[in-house]
């Protein structure tokens, strides 16, 4: 569905230059969700608009379904739907006039524009709100408008540019039961921003991770934390007589490379061990220091995140960057 190769573009704007993306390789099967995530400024919103072909690119090369976005870009702008930053309806028009307008832009007939724009009113819980003027709508509503404008001309591949910024919590997660349930319906490609790691984390099957306009990731989320982040687990130890922290580490040696420890003025231990996979480690490392007479007060295991992998690749937390 997508192919890149050297994807680049520079701006330049009063004498100053800025290399937005530096060169991107991308591929992007037939029915993949793929999330771009990256801090501000990272060159994720002008990959997807050269992809969309709405941007030209200052070098290299791509195809999008089956078109080359330099050569062909109506062709490509047909077969695709795109769901950019901010609202993508005029604030005075009314909801269903926003549709028809859209179908009327991809010159679809008008009676299907009709049946779809009923179709995907009702799948987007806009039903009963065809005359309202957008305006009008709330937040979670209109950014459903938007996603329902995107699909006006049933698109194969649907790019979307943060579409949950903005939204609280519930808005978030509703708009994504949308999204997904209309993936399911359709088998659609995905492309999409987003800023929220969890987001990222648990609706993308691919997350490619770039900074600076350039990619420096890019696999499953899983296979991101596998091999870019360790799982922390957290013990507190007690016990009678002798060095708590010398008797642990000799009670699981295997462990003792990756873990570091500090006494507290109460005289227990906090040990703190990384590992590939946290929650298999607790049951075995735990009878292990029973067995050698220390309690294990507590014991806490704290998943790698996305974050972590973000930290890890480029010492700086996404977290921060979005705050
Ligand atoms: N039209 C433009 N003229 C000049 N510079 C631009 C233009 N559009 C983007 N940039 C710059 O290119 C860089 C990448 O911007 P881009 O919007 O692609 O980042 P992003 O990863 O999508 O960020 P965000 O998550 O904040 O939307 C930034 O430094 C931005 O200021």
């Amino acid at each position: 569905m997508v192919q890149a190769r050297g994807l680049t573009k520079t701006f330049t704007r009063k004498k100053e230059t800025v290399e937005a993306v530096k060169g991107i390789d991308l591929e992007v099967g037939d029915g993949e969700l793929v999330a771009f995530l990256g801090p501000n400024g990272a060159g994720k919103s002008t990959t997807l608009r050269m992809l969309t072909s709405l941007l030209h690119p200052t070098a290299g090369t791509a195809t999008v379904a089956g078109y080359d976005i330099r050569t062909h870009p109506s062709e490509v702008r047909a077969r695709i739907g795109y769901i950019g930053q901010g609202n993508a309806a005029g604030h005075s028009y009314r909801v269903l006039d926003e549709l028809h307008n859209q179908g009327r832009f991809y010159s679809v007939p008008r009676a299907t524009t009709q049946t779809r724009a009923a179709e995907l009113l009702a799948a987007l819980e806009l039903t009963g709100l065809e005359k309202r003027s957008v305006v009008s709508l709330s937040g979670g509503q209109r950014r459903r408008l938007d996603v329902a404008m995107g699909l006006m001309n049933r698109p194969g591949l649907l790019f979307l540019d943060e579409p949950t910024t903005g939204l609280d919590p519930h808005a978030r997660a509703n708009l994504w039961e949308h999204i997904l349930r209309l993936r399911e319906e359709t088998g659609m490609t995905m492309l999409l921003t987003t800023h929220y790691l969890d987001e990222a984390d648990s609706m993308a099957e691919r997350i490619v991770l770039i900074d600076h306009g350039t990619v420096i990731a890019d696999a499953t989320p899983a296979a991101l934390k596998r091999e870019y982040a360790d799982d922390v687990v957290t013990l507190e130890l007690t016990g009678e007589g002798g060095d708590i922290a010398e008797r642990a580490l000799s009670a699981i040696p295997a462990l003792a490379a990756s873990s570091e420890h500090t006494a507290r003025p109460d005289g227990s231990v906090r040990l703190r061990l990384r590992s590939a996979n946290g929650p298999d480690l607790v049951p075995p490392a735990l009878r292990a220091l029973e067995a050698s007479g220390l309690t294990v007060a507590s014991a806490d295991v704290r998943q790698a995140s996305l974050d972590d992998v973000f930290l890890n690749l480029t010492g700086r937390s996404l977290r921060e960057d979005a705050a």
